[in-house]
């Protein structure tokens, strides 16, 4: 679960009080995520008369890791940004004097719009071509976003992050160390610099994605988001959503259709396409990474679920066999 800091109901009614939201009514924990802590708040709603004053949810969130808080603003304009221009992204609530974020007790909190929708875990195709355009839907609307933010977990920072997991490595598994230097000097001597570049999600998993029925009702959780090439989030997002089931086998009708979706669009260039099974090699290692660190350095009694390196140990292995077959149109 991710609640790592205890709120209580007074410092939740203070917090409100701060926000033009009227009065909280209520808040819960969620247990979801690994990196913030959040709450789903509900408020008698902003100053209205009559009618217009309604009950509203609400989510907060106390960011706790990896996040630089010199970085809220990127994030916090990124999802208003995406927001004024219709997508599926949450609005940030200001407060009464403007900020998008405030501190609480030493940590940044923000409160941000509640998306309806359920988190999917085995899409179905129309699902899967639905998130690839809501993948390329923000890609282009975050063409004019002025303010840049560098990819912090590049292809360097995942060789850093392995080194500071050393022999700790084999203990997840004792081929890990072995796959990781078969794998990384490859990636990194292949990654391209001269592909199309905008703001990307980076972390486009299906838990940051909410749907009703077959259409994208929310993308959240953007504290990975970053400039960096469009193909290679479409990479994270292959490498995220096609994948299930016994052995964590690949679903080309899956992958095909996330493709699929994002090129209706915005089409890939043929340099994109050309270089999409190196860049979901390197999709598969960043997690890969991430997992091992974080599975090595949190405590057993942490009340966060730790996620497998092994499972993208397993999509990095297909996708190094596979070439270019997972990304492939499939016949019309
Ligand atoms: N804007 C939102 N609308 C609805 N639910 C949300 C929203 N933001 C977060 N959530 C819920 O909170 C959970 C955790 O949020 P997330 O941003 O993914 O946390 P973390 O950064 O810790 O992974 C999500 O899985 C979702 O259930
Ligand atoms: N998507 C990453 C973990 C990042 O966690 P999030 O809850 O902030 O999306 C992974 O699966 O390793």
């Amino acid at each position: 679960m991710a609640v790592y800091t205890h709120l209580g109901a007074d410092d939740l009614a203070g917090l409100i009080a701060e926000y033009n939201v009227g009065s909280l009514l209520s808040a819960k924990g969620i247990a979801e995520g690994v990196s913030n802590s959040n709450w789903l708040l509900e408020t008698s709603g902003a100053d209205g008369h009559g009618a217009a004053r309604q009950a509203t949810r609400f989510i907060l969130t106390m960011y706790e890791r990896r996040i630089e808080l010199d970085d809220l603003p990127f994030f916090l304009g990124l999802l208003d940004h995406l927001a004024a221009r219709g997508g599926p992204v949450p609005r940030t609530i200001h407060d009464r004097s403007g900020a998008a974020f405030r501190m609480m007790d030493g940590k940044a909190v923000a409160l941000i719009e509640y998306l309806p929708g359920v988190s999917i875990d085995r899409p179905s195709p129309a699902q899967a071509r639905a998130v690839g355009r809501a993948l390329a839907g923000m890609h282009v609307a975050s063409a004019d976003f002025a303010a840049t933010r560098a990819n912090d977990l590049a292809p360097p920072d995942w060789q850093d992050l392995f080194q500071q997991c050393g022999s700790g490595l084999a203990t997840i598994n004792a081929s890990l160390p072995r796959i990781v230097e078969t794998h990384l000097s490859a990636i990194m001597a292949g990654w391209p610099d001269d592909l199309p570049r905008t703001t990307i999600h980076a972390d486009l998993f299906p838990d940051n994605v909410l749907m009703l029925g077959d259409d994208v009702s929310g993308m959240i959780d953007f504290y990975f988001a970053c400039t960096d090439m469009a193909a290679y989030d479409l990479a994270v997002t292959h490498a995220a959503w096609s994948f299930g089931g016994p052995g964590t086998m690949f679903k080309p009708e899956i992958g095909q259709a996330l493709v699929a979706g994002y090129e209706d669009i915005r089409p890939l260039t043929q340099a994109e396409r050309a270089a999409l099974p190196l860049l979901a090699q390197g999709a598969a290692m960043r997690f890969v990474a991430t997992r091992a660190f974080d599975w090595i350095n949190t405590p057993d009694d942490a009340l966060v679920a730790r996620k497998d390196p092994m499972d993208f140990v397993k999509r990095l292995q297909f996708y190094a066999e596979a070439g270019d077959g997972p990304f492939t149109p499939a016949p019309r």
